[in-house]
């Protein structure tokens, strides 16, 4: 039944979900991750996601074979090629780049360090960088400590939290100093999808050069960035591409620019010739320059597992299963959480939202705790917001509905 103020009752809900299960055409995918015992409902895909079915004896076949019995060899046999064929694999899977301009490598914030510092390596003194005020601690935070030590000016965007930052936004807020525009693509805590080609352009206008942090993006958003010239882009790969904790991130740079910049952090893996044992550093070609050290193997298995599967479902159809379960996820919040006084802190417009919504009320922190402990994991992000991440092949209609269900239920009433 539809209540008369235009809300669903709970069977109702409970039947939508099943129709949209049925109908999901990519429903067969949820079997290909490793079931998760006494967990109801993970809603957490947005901050780390599940390991896909076969993980371990991925694993475990590399350390018998690759790492056990090749040994050192296998240095040659591919683990020195991995940081640019799985940069290249993610570039074309979910990012629009062709190869030769994505690399993976070392954390998200190392990453983003070393190409927010290349960016700005020949800005005087006074230049100005322009980061979002709400934009991820670790965004902020490097370019606070990057511009305290280059004498740079930062100058902070404070768009609407709910729609998220515009190309209006920025533009209002350049100047003929800004040198470097660093945003994320969608907001870690709204969710809000920012018009990446749009804010990219405007970016450009200004003759200034664009970094977007793709950490929330990465594996549910098809991008653009090759055919939008977007210059620099850095994102994880343990959320929408389930490479586990910690595994390493990817950075994307622009064709033109690659020989232009020079990251701060030489390592011999980033140097011409890596074996040649140089008396001094010489920066690679491409890509090779923004690597440092050693590539992280071990951490590159598992996310190859969920590039195969996006692979197969397709990039367009995992972006129409995150819109169809963020839909679903705001239908049911507005039958069984608003009448509670619980708000919507995301965007209604699907077309301008991530994989994730986040609702509020003072009582999450507590709301939270007590979910974890009955198997229901979405996550809490202060001061009031609860964070229902959906993962689009590993998350069923049904499990949002048991998320949203118990969160209504943990409400003190
Ligand atoms: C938008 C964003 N940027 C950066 C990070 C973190 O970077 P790191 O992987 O280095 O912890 C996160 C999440 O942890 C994030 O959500
Ligand atoms: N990266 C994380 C971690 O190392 C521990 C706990 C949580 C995280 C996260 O991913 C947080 C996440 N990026 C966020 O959007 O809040």
């Amino acid at each position: 039944m539809t209540a008369t103020d235009g809300t669903d009752d709970l069977d109702a809900l409970a039947r939508i979900a099943a129709d949209l299960d049925d109908s999901d055409p990519l429903a067969a995918f949820v079997d290909e991750f490793e079931p998760a015992d006494g967990v109801v409902s993970y809603l957490d895909g947005n901050s780390l996601g599940r390991p896909v079915r076969g993980t371990g004896e991925r694993i475990a076949d590399f350390v018998a074979n690759d790492w056990g019995t090749r040994l050192i060899r296998s240095w040659d046999e591919g683990w020195m090629e991995l940081p640019y064929a799985l940069g290249d694999r993610i570039g074309r899977i979910t990012l629009g780049a062709a190869p030769g301009r994505t690399v993976v490598a070392d954390s998200t914030t190392v990453l983003l360090y070393k190409l927010i510092s290349a960016a700005v390596q020949d800005a005087p003194a006074g230049s100005r960088i322009l980061i979002e005020r709400g934009n991820f601690p670790t965004d902020r935070f490097l370019v606070e400590g990057i511009a305290a030590h280059r004498g740079l000016v930062i100058d902070w965007v404070d768009p609407d939290p709910i729609a998220g930052v515009t190309g209006d936004d920025v533009t209002a807020a350049l100047t003929p100093d800004t040198v470097l525009v660093v945003l994320s693509n969608v907001d870690y805590r709204s969710g809000a999808l920012a018009d990446l080609p749009a804010i990219t352009r405007a970016v450009h206008d200004a003759g200034a050069l664009i970094l977007w942090d793709l950490c929330h993006s990465a594996g549910v958003v098809p991008m653009t960035l090759d055919a939008s010239g977007v210059d620099l882009a850095v994102g994880c790969t343990y959320k929408y591409l389930n490479g586990g904790p910690g595994s390493p991130a990817f950075a994307y740079v622009r064709a033109g620019l690659q020989e232009r910049l020079e990251q701060p952090i030489w390592g011999w893996m980033g140097a011409a010739d890596v074996f040649a044992m140089a008396p001094e550093y010489r920066p690679g070609t491409g890509m090779r320059r923004f690597l440092s050290g050693t590539p992280p193997v071990v951490g590159m298995l598992a996310m190859q597992g969920m590039l195969d599967l996006i692979e197969r479902a397709g990039m367009d159809a995992v972006r129409a299963k995150s819109i169809a379960l963020t839909e679903f996820a705001i239908r049911a919040y507005d039958a069984l959480l608003a009448p509670a006084g619980v708000e919507l802190l995301t965007t209604r417009d699907s077309e301008h939202r991530g994989s994730h919504i986040t609702i509020g009320h003072p009582s999450f922190r507590e709301v939270t705790a007590q979910l974890w402990t009955e198997g229901v994991v979405p996550d809490f992000r202060a001061p009031q917001g609860i964070r229902l991440g959906l993962s689009p092949l590993s998350t069923t209609f049904a499990e949002t509905l048991r998320g949203v269900t118990a969160v209504a239920a943990a409400l003190p009433r």
